[in-house]
């Protein structure tokens, strides 16, 4: 453990005690350099002139250079992130090399511009080769608690993998990837996350804004940071081309360097590394599930392997809560919806299964096939314990699991705010006449008590409280430390999007700072009624793949 800087012991009473267990931060960016070693090992496309489209075969990665925007504008990052993360202090965003490093202009010590091929299942169909369109691998740093970290831009240009894109994501879409990579990660959900965010005037034109109407708009670039990158697509094109040597490779690199409990010379390795990934999306799914979040486009080049929430496209949080809502306007069909995220969880696991079976031995299929029948059971477990720990019932046993299902039945009749009615439950109390009593501003879970069983169950579940040994105020300190406050409704971002494409970042910056705290009551936050009904013009708002 390091001595504290004296600048450090400001983020020490802000109980940020990380910083101090730390090497000592970079202050100046052009010293920041990758580490770099292993990525290398993959196999590399020969072909260097990467601009055009084209099938890659035989390869991992190509090398595609950036193609910086004109004009970038550092629009915000995360202090976080730049201190955890890339281990340099948020000063050193004014080093001009900093803006450049994201725009692809400045390259750090050993850096890379590797797009990744992979393939994918999109809306349950076999897409064939997908790939980084839009995005550059810059390389891998181990930051200093020790974590791999594999540094990415997105909307970055062209590459083989572009398809008919234009390899640029948009001022919308990249906020919107930004700010909720980073909410997650305050929320405790595994993700990926984001450090910085440049804008440009550049604009590209787009077939899907607020109105349907093609629309040109602002590009950006988020530098993006994922303990690895790779999904379920970057495995499956492997083994449909038949290239065996690659896919074992690959997968022994990712046990190697994420798996580290998977002994490499295990017989078994593929099947633990299999049922790892599998207890992984069970995990991720039902935490999305526990904050009423719904990915929107889950498929298999979305689904990180190592069960990391990846890629923020048309995603969103529930308000009123309706489980068949899909957040894609996309998405006809409403496979992605919010409550099919399990379902579609183990559709991807099972094309993850059949793109390891050229690595698995025939006498051992059925031990795969099981572990892939435990995954809904799995899922489950994860669900009851995480909206046990939303309702403070800290047995947790099959009584408690009927409270939940009764509540969510309620919610979904009265179509109850799903974040503010968990939040508010903590605020109900029994006044001198043993009545339920429920405070005017929780206007969520007022709303919610026109129920008619909303008596009985409250009863119910309070009795079960009591059980446990728990008071009102102590169930309401359990719960108010899962039950976020602040959560990133549409509305929310849209109007900061709305504030970046004018030149104002504010709000975005705004909106970061309040989500590092979900759970925490928040002035700014309060007046700007982040924890109140949303607004009528929220339920117009559409959001798309077209990003
Ligand atoms: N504007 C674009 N230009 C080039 N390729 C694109 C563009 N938009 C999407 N793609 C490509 O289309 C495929 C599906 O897109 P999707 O939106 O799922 O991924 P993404 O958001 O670009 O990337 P990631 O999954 O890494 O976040 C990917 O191969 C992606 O690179």
């Amino acid at each position: 453990i390091r001595v504290c800087q004296k600048n450090d012991f400001k983020h020490l009473f802000n109980l940020n005690l990380d910083v101090c267990s730390a090497i000592p931060l970079i202050e100046t960016f052009s010293r920041w350099k990758f580490d770099n070693s292993r990525l290398k090992e993959l196999p590399l496309d020969p072909e260097k002139r990467n601009y055009v489209r084209r099938n890659v075969h035989n390869a991992i990665f190509s090398q595609v250079p950036v193609t910086p925007i004109r004009s970038p504008t550092l629009l915000a990052v995360s202090d976080d992130a730049l201190r955890n993360v890339l281990n340099v202090r948020p000063k050193v965003t004014q080093d001009s090399n900093f803006v450049d490093f994201i725009n692809g202009v400045f390259r750090p010590e050993n850096s890379l511009t590797y797009a990744h091929r992979y393939g994918g299942h999109q809306f349950g169909s076999w897409a064939d080769q997908l790939g980084d369109g839009r995005a550059n691998l810059l390389g891998e740093r181990i930051s200093f608690d020790g974590k791999r970290w594999e540094y990415q831009l997105k909307g970055s240009g062209r590459t083989p993998y572009s398809r008919d894109g234009d390899g640029r994501a948009v001022l919308r879409s990249s906020i919107r990837e930004f700010l909720c990579s980073e909410a997650m990660h305050y929320l405790d959900v595994p993700t990926s996350r984001a450090a910085a965010i440049i804008v440009s005037e550049d604009t590209v034109m787009r077939d899907q804004f607020y109105d349907g109407h093609p629309q040109r708009e602002k590009v950006a670039i988020v530098l993006r940071l994922a303990e690895s990158w790779f999904r379920i697509g970057s495995l499956e094109i492997l083994a449909k081309g038949k290239e065996i040597d690659n896919l074992r490779q690959l997968i022994d690199f990712i046990i190697e360097n994420h798996f580290k409990s998977i002994d490499l010379k295990d017989e078994n390795k593929y099947i633990i590394f299999f049922n790892e990934v599998v207890n992984n999306t069970a995990y991720t799914i039902a935490k999305w599930t526990s904050i009423g979040f719904a990915h929107g486009v889950c498929n298999t080049d979305n689904f990180s392997l190592l069960g990391l929430t990846i890629d923020y496209g048309p995603f969103g949080f529930l308000d009123a809560y309706n489980p068949g809502w899909t957040p894609n306007t996309s998405d006809d069909e409403y496979r992605y919806a919010f409550n099919k995220q399990a379902f579609v969880g183990s559709f991807n696991l099972l094309k993850l299964r059949e793109a390891l079976l050229p690595l698995i031995p025939h006498e051992k299929l059925p031990s795969v096939r099981n572990i892939l029948n435990g995954f809904y059971p799995l899922y489950t477990r994860y669900f009851n314990k995480l909206y046990c720990q939303k309702l403070a019932l800290i047995k947790c046993e099959k009584e408690d699991e009927h409270i939940i299902n009764q509540l969510l039945k309620m919610m979904e009749g009265k179509s109850a705010d799903f974040t503010m009615t968990f939040r508010q439950l903590s605020e109900i109390r029994l006044n001198i006449h043993e009545q339920i009593d429920i405070p005017k501003t929780a206007w969520a879970l007022k709303h919610l008590s026109s129920h008619n069983q909303f008596d009985a169950w409250t009863r119910n579940w309070m009795k079960r409280l009591e059980e446990s040994g728990l008071n009102l105020n102590e169930a309401k300190q359990i719960m108010n430390r899962v039950n976020p406050r602040y959560i990133l409704r549409n509305w929310i971002s849209q109007e900061a999007i709305e504030m970046a494409d004018r030149g104002d970042f504010s709000r975005v910056r705004l909106i970061l700072d309040i989500l590092k705290n979900p759970y925490k009551l928040q002035k700014p936050a309060e007046d700007l009624k982040y924890a109140n009904r949303p607004p009528k013009w929220a339920k117009g708002l559409k959001v798309s793949c077209s990003s």
